[in-house]
């Protein structure tokens, strides 16, 4: 389905992304983890073609993404949505119309002009806000809501664009650990009740563990482990982030145990 065939990219001597190769053959959740500048975001940005590789072949259900010009690489970024850890929204405009904004690949530039939406997306962006819970937010500027919500409300335009493949870029980094519960939650149930797949960078490894079918680990530009979760042992984990025996995984993690306490907490921020 994915597949990326030795992808690099450099920019002059420093090599971000380093011979990447991997084939993901149906949807999954993948988490993709190592430390700051290993690589992550470039890769990410990579296959929405946001960045262009230097060399290498990325495919998807045999189409060609690093050759795509004009069109035809808008209708990609359009099936490969990506969310972001800032969120990215326009503060100052209410949360369904930033939803709608998913769909704006797909109006004219007249309708763009004058804000005119057909009934039938403002339904659909209402119904998506329902699912992930923030239905009773959609008049508020999006400025008004908490981190969590708005990281949300993200992931709403992102499924404006029924989208194959949503890649999320450190999306709960800058969230509190409930929160953070929340999203990866909602990213998780967009994998398993639509069949999308989510290729998240995420910082933490219990994050990636606790919501991910497969974890790829990057080092310095390249891939130094790609398997299910259950084999990123604390050893493995120390050769990805390129640290000695000090290690502990308490430095990369922001856990919380699931106690009553946090369990009601996440059913009411789910509420909100
Ligand atoms: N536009 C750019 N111009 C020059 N160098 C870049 C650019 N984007 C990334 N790099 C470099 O590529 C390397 C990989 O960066 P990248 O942002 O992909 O890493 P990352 O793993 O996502 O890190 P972080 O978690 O801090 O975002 C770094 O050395 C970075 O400085």
């Amino acid at each position: 389905m994915l597949k990326l065939a030795n992808v690099t990219k450099s920019y002059g001597e420093n090599i971000a992304v380093h011979s990447a190769s991997f084939a993901i053959d149906k949807p999954m959740m993948v988490g993709v983890i190592g430390r700051s500048g290993a690589g992550k975001s470039t890769l990410l940005r990579m296959l929405n073609r946001l960045t262009d590789a230097t060399s290498g072949e990325i495919t998807f259900d045999g189409l060609n993404v690093t050759a795509l010009r004009g069109t035809a690489k808008r209708q990609w970024q359009s099936q490969c949505a990506m969310i972001f850890q800032q969120f990215n929204l326009v503060p100052r405009m209410d949360v369904v119309s930033n939803v709608l904004h998913g769909t704006l690949n797909r109006r004219s530039t007249f309708s763009t002009m004058f804000n005119l939406y057909p009934d039938e997306d403002i339904h659909r962006a209402i119904d998506i806000l329902e699912r992930l819970g923030i239905a009773q937010h959609a008049p508020k500027r999006a400025e008004a809501l908490s981190g969590g919500q708005q990281q949300r409300v993200a992931i709403a335009r992102a499924l404006m664009q029924d989208p194959k493949i949503i890649l999320a870029d450190e999306p709960i980094a800058s969230l509190d650990p409930m929160n953070a519960q929340v999203v990866m939650q909602s990213l998780r149930d967009i994998h398993e009740q639509d069949g999308r797949m989510v290729i998240a960078n995420l910082h933490t490894l219990d994050t990636a563990r606790r919501y991910c079918d497969r974890v790829i680990g990057m080092r310095d530009g390249a891939i130094v482990f790609d398997d299910t979760p259950e084999m990123l042992t604390t050893s493995s984990a120390r050769e990805i982030y390129g640290a000695d025996a000090s290690f502990s995984e308490a430095t990369t993690s922001t856990q919380i145990e699931p106690d009553e306490t946090v369990q009601r907490r996440l059913v009411d921020i789910a509420a909100q």
